[in-house]
């Protein structure tokens, strides 16, 4: 599967340094001018989840694998882009490929950090790029509509369904709104994925603070959760300078950094687990004394497509699964105790993972 996230804003407002933070790594160069990153730096960023260690623990598991979840770091987008200033269309077919934005949004005041447009006004920054994401739709739109004559002619089922669709998104576009509000019928659903349309991708604003507003926020994160939440869109409050800083030191003065700075939990685990809540993702484990792994499914997947997510035969050959809630795992202290308190379930073809299963699949291949 591999769900992925695309780290996008204008130039110069925190993309690199953030996620650098995320990988643990310096692999993306962040440097204080607009267009540092112009190729986008891939990374697979682990997931947080206490559950999981505390699952490990119980089954004396000898390796803990959490789940994965990928971040792209994409080139700085500007006023124009989709008419092909600065790096121009090159990036738009970046974020074309990921489920999810990651919208980084500059709430630092820093004279010695350029900010291109010459001023901090992070709502609207949020604009800039949200306006170049519209008319980059747009203009993709009107070429596929024109491209759909002659099949639309012929009577092509498939043509009819994807006009219309795209029909829909334009008349949203036109009036300055973006593509995602338009609401979708089930059956229309895959085919509306599949328009790949960058402004149907949903958003998580990230408010990039100094270091001493990490913990709180600013006025300006502030007017950040404003608008995110007239949107319907997620936010998070983090300072990508801090979490650069964290993300070098080992765990436990991590824990203690963290404490003086007066923050509960890294900011990028709140990141992540945003992302993920985004994207309807969910958890289910398996456990047992050579590992405790966590894998990821969408909300509302069934047991041998979840099975799916370890090997295509555990789908293809699925007999049943044995299911234990995490919570009557951690109560009964482990399989057997679950077992015997009457708490493991053999689940069919027709049960829906829940978030925090401990997963058993029996299989015939
Ligand atoms: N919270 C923050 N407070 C102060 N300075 C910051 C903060 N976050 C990032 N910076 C600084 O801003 C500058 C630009 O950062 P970075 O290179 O990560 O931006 P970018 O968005 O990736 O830019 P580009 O689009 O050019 O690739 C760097 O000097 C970085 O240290
Ligand atoms: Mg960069």
């Amino acid at each position: 599967m591999g769900f992925k996230m695309g780290i996008v804003g204008l130039p110069n407002v925190g993309k690199s340094t953030l996620f650098n933070a995320l990988t643990r790594t310096a692999a993306a160069q962040a440097a204080n001018f607009p267009f540092c990153t112009i190729e986008p730096n891939v990374g697979e960023v682990a997931v947080p989840d206490a559950r999981l260690e505390k699952l490990a623990a119980i089954a004396r598991s000898k390796q803990v694998i959490p789940t994965r979840m990928t971040f792209v770091d994409i080139a700085g987008l500007v006023k124009g882009a989709s008419k092909g200033e600065g790096l121009g269309n090159q990036f738009l077919a970046n974020i074309r490929e990921v489920d999810a934005i990651a919208h980084v949004l500059r709430c630092f005041e820093d004279g010695d950090v350029t900010h291109v447009e010459g001023r901090v006004d992070p709502v609207a920054d949020a604009e800039v790029i949200e306006t170049e994401l519209m008319l980059a739709d747009l203009e993709s739109i009107e070429k596929r509509r024109a491209g759909l004559v002659r099949k639309l002619k012929g009577g092509d089922k498939e043509a009819q369904q994807q006009d219309r669709l795209l029909a829909a998104a334009q008349a949203v576009l036109e009036e300055g709104r973006p593509a995602r509000v338009v609401s979708v019928d089930a059956e229309d659903r895959k085919a509306w994925k599949m328009l790949q349309l960058l402004t149907t991708k949903p958003v998580l604003y990230v408010c990039n603070v100094a270091e001493e507003d990490a913990a709180e926020g600013n006025a300006q994160s502030a007017r950040v959760a404003a608008m995110a939440a007239e949107q319907g869109n997620a936010h998070v409050v983090i300072s990508a300078r801090i979490e650069e800083e964290i993300s070098q030191l080992e765990d436990a003065e991590a824990a203690m950094f963290l404490e003086e700075m007066g923050l509960h939990e890294a900011g990028l685990d709140r990141l992540i687990k945003a992302g993920y809540d985004l994207l309807h993702l969910e958890t289910y484990f398996t456990v047992g004394p050579k590992e405790a792994r966590a894998w990821t499914i969408r909300t509302g997947t069934a047991a041998p497509q979840a099975a799916g997510v370890i090997h295509g035969d555990f789908e293809k050959g699925f007999i049943r699964a044995e299911t234990i809630a995490y919570e009557d795992f951690i109560a009964n202290g482990g399989e057997q105790g679950a077992k015997e308190a009457g708490k493991m379930r053999a689940e069919g073809k027709g049960y829906v993972v829940k978030d925090g299963d401990v997963m058993h699949f029996l299989f015939n291949t």
